[in-house]
């Protein structure tokens, strides 16, 4: 069995059309044979208003329930990519973080991954399931609430399911007009774009600077 870990940022699931075109991404790497794990983001400007609406609602917002509210965005991507692969004939299902369970620690907000068991989804891929397509950047403490772990954290799930499944590849997948040599989200002035978006980039920083801890194993992880 070669797993591959597959990850889509909002702006890659910004829309319906971006979900299928994603999926179409997923479907080509099924047909090579892989078991797939899409790791999916909110769509794009989702959180954002979710974390309006939580501060908005309540200033001194207890942690708790900012997660409950904030995690929600991936789960509508989740569904809907489990969705149209299946429209697709592929056999495909989603998984929301308390489900894997991806289990972290209390630390709301910015919670980190202590665990990750594999048997669920692997006993769904023995059993014919071809994409396991999981909500990223929430998981479950040990309380049995609902976390999150920081803005951008979906490609910490990315690069966590493929330390933990053995992944051949972890690919992190965002829409852009082209690849800049520095991170536009840092750079005071961004440089232009030097490569067609398609390029892998093989030295592109990560946006969440926890990916690294989880990532340091000898497996590849590309942004596209
Ligand atoms: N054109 C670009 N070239 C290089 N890096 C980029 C470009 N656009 C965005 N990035 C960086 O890639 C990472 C992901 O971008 P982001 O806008 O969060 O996309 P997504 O919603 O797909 O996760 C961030 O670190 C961002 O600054
Ligand atoms: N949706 C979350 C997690 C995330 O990683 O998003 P993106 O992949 O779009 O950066 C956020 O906005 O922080």
């Amino acid at each position: 069995m070669s797993i591959l870990v597959m990850k889509f940022g909002g702006t890659s699931v910004a829309n319906l059309d971006r979900i299928q075109r994603a999926a179409k991404r997923v479907a080509i790497e099924v047909a090579k044979g892989h078991d797939v794990i899409v790791i999916v983001s909110a769509m794009a400007g989702e959180t954002n208003k979710l974390v309006g609406w939580v501060q908005e609602t309540s200033p001194f917002y207890d942690a708790r329930e900012y997660d409950a509210v904030t995690s929600s965005g991936e789960n509508v991507t989740a569904g809907l990519m489990a969705l149209r692969l299946q429209e697709m004939d592929i056999a495909a299902r989603s998984w929301q973080g308390w489900q894997v369970p991806l289990v972290t620690t209390s630390a709301h907000g910015s919670a980190r991954i202590e665990d990750i068991p594999t048997d669920n989804i692997l006993r769904k891929f023995r059993e014919g399931m071809k994409v396991a397509v999981v909500a990223g950047f929430q998981g479950l403490s040990p309380e049995g609430r609902i976390t999150t772990l920081g803005r951008g954290g979906s490609d910490t799930t990315a690069v966590a399911f493929a330390a933990a499944f053995g992944a051949v590849r972890c690919d992190i997948y965002t829409d852009v007009d082209g690849v800049y040599t520095t991170d536009p989200a840092s750079a005071r002035r961004p440089a232009s774009s030097t490569a067609s978006p398609s390029r892998r980039c093989w030295s592109s920083p990560l946006s969440a600077p926890r990916c690294s801890r989880p990532g340091r194993s000898s497996w590849r992880c590309a942004t596209r």
